[in-house]
């Protein structure tokens, strides 16, 4: 039984094991990037350790002089103190500047590549965790491997240095006082053990406390109107404090324990510093020493245990930066979009600009992680010039077919092909750039409408902006605004009717000129009669584009050149007579 225990402990230490080592090299990887910077900021903090111990060495001196145990150049001795004091200062603050600016700089550029690598990954896989939570880690384990990065090795060193550089000046003066200043470090280093399981769990925790925090907080204040309708105010603050409160409950048995280890630290600290006091004036009655050596040794005293308690602080940081690494690596080591298809769909694009491209969905099974299952060998064409209707009843999976046309989504089997005459390629991420999307929902940025448009176009001119406007019957309602195109839109649209939204974000996608246009219910919040005005100016437009939207309206299956439904895991082509039974029945 006990054999067996001892197994299972040993199999869970070295997956543990295993497991930081992955982290810990996923941290270097990128720590090697910033090896310069490294070595700068640890010959600045080496700088600042020599110059405090040459202080140290002065002072001895200057104390011997005044007490009249050595002669010497009192005056000269003294400059040389203040000389190597305000140095001392000098590189400090240098040190401290430059490494805020290095920091900065880091900090700025591990969150601009993570932010870009949460932004390519498999869009499956990302989208199963709370906004809340990938911002969390964004920002606050970004920040942590950041700092983590660049300080880990220089303060290593640099504590090492100070060690070893202080050791060597009292063990040549007087091996006794190392033996005494030392005594308390093994104590320390047994505390901070019993820290750092607790450590690694609370590490954990917080962060999963934090995400939940943030994503409790982005919800409810996104969704303010909602809470408001309902008379909710009451029950969100309760929760909020609900969550508060098991935040300080954590919070609070942590810190107990960590009181309970400084106090221990502390008493031995001071242990220490009085026994060495002790050490030192019975050193200097028995005249083994001199009160030069004695004030050096007491001064050099802090900077053992200092270093010391700096290099063990290096484990709960380790701890703390494996954390972090572990909660980034869950997302970035996620699977990752291949862009590398983007000549490929370029070279496609030139070779049918002006035919026009469409697309085919051939014999395409999907299945959600979740395992809702959505499509068993579903089959659907759309080419350039014609709009095809998806519809079918709610849940049935028009939303999920066009992700499988963006390529958000792979097929489990089947394929999506861009298709213009005989000529074909496999559909990739990289060839988005032949589709516009407007999504189910509000999808407008914060700016002003003609800053909306560009980031899809930039190089439109407002004329162009204009014409994309009124294509998507906006222009009447923009054209009125004081600001024009110039018009601020607020937070998901905040300003602006839902049908006033939708109008803007198709004439965005309108803007873009890509063969490909994806409607996911555009339309829906539009009056019939502009509905049907957009979708015949999308038509009638000579750009030759293949338009599919998917509805729940029968004005639209009126326009659209081929109609299929989409139900029981299948995307069957309705016949006329078949889609006029449909639109009776709506
Ligand atoms: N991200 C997701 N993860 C797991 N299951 C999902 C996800 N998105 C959709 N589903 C499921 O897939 C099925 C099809 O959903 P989809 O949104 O494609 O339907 P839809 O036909 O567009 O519905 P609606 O007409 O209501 O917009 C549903 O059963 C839904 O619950």
């Amino acid at each position: 039984m006990r054999e067996k225990l001892q197994f299972y402990i040993q199999r869970i230490r070295e997956g543990r094991l295993k497991e930081m080592r992955l982290q810990v090299r996923w941290v270097y990887a990128y720590a090697r990037s910033y090896w310069k910077q490294m070595v700068f900021y640890t010959v600045l903090g080496m700088g600042g350790v020599l110059l405090g111990l040459v202080s140290s060495l002065i002072s001895r001196d200057m104390v011997d002089i005044v007490t009249g145990m050595k002669t010497g150049a009192l005056a000269r001795t003294f400059f040389w103190m203040i000389g190597m004091s305000v140095s001392s200062i000098v590189v400090n603050q240098f040190t401290s500047y430059f490494s805020n600016k290095i920091s900065y700089q880091v900090d700025a550029e591990i969150k601009a590549d993570i932010f870009s690598k949460i932004l390519v990954t498999d869009w499956e896989s990302v989208s199963r965790y709370h906004t809340g939570d990938l911002l969390t880690r964004w920002t606050n384990d970004a920040s942590n491997i950041s700092s983590g990065v660049l300080s880990f090795i220089p303060t290593a060193i640099i504590n090492v240095f100070k060690f070893a550089g202080t050791l060597l000046i009292v063990v040549r003066s007087d091996w006794t006082f190392a033996v005494f200043a030392m005594i308390g470090i093994p104590f320390s280093m047994l505390m901070s053990k019993t820290l750092l399981s607790r450590m690694k769990r609370q590490n954990i925790k917080n962060a999963d406390m934090n995400a939940k925090m943030t994503g409790f907080n982005q919800e409810s204040f996104s969704n303010m109107q909602t809470i408001k309708a309902f008379d909710l105010v009451r029950l969100y603050v309760d929760r909020l404090k609900e969550l508060q409160r098991n935040y300080i409950e954590m919070e609070l048995s942590y810190s107990k324990l960590n009181m309970m280890t400084s106090f221990l630290l502390g008493l031995i600290g001071l242990a220490v510093t009085y026994g060495c006091y002790g050490w030192g004036i019975y050193r200097v009655w028995t005249g083994a020493i001199t009160y030069g050596t004695m004030t050096m040794f007491l001064s050099l005293t802090g900077n053992l245990t200092g270093s010391i308690n700096s290099l063990s602080g290096l484990v709960p940081q380790l701890i703390s930066l494996t954390t972090s690494a572990k909660r980034l690596m869950d997302i970035v080591e996620m699977p990752q979009e291949d862009y590398s298809g983007r000549t490929e769909a370029d070279a496609f694009l030139e070779r049918h600009r002006t035919d026009g491209i469409g697309i085919s969905a051939e014999d395409v099974w999907y299945a959600y992680h979740n395992g809702t299952e959505v499509f068993r060998g579903a089959s659907f064409q759309a080419r350039p010039h014609e709009v095809i209707g998806l519809v079918g009843p709610s849940g049935e999976g028009k939303t999920t077919m066009l992700r499988l046309l963006l390529a958000l989504l792979r097929p489990k089997r089947g394929a999506v092909f861009l298709t213009s005459g005989t000529d074909r390629m496999p559909m990739t991420p990289g060839a988005r750039r032949l589709f516009s999307y407007v999504p189910q929902g509000n999808t407008m940025f914060s700016g002003t409408i003609a800053q909306n448009m560009r980031n899809v176009c930039p190089e439109a001119t407002d004329e162009q902006i204009e014409r994309a406007l009124k294509l998507a019957c906006a222009w009447d309602f923009v054209r009125k605004l004081p600001d024009g195109i110039n018009t601020e839109v607020g937070e998901r649209g905040g300003g602006f009717s839902e049908g006033q939204s939708q109008r803007l974000s198709i004439a965005r996608a309108l803007l873009r000129k890509t063969p490909i246009l994806l409607l996911d219910e555009a339309s829906s919040a539009l009056d019939v009669a502009t509905e049907r005005k957009v979708l015949r100016n999308i038509m009638t437009d000579e750009y030759p584009r293949a338009c599919v939207v998917t509805t729940h309206r029968p004005t639209v299956l009126t326009m659209c050149t081929r109609v299929y439904s989409i139900r029981g895991q299948r995307c069957t082509p309705l016949n006329p007579e078949e889609v006029d039974e449909l639109i009776r029945e709506f």
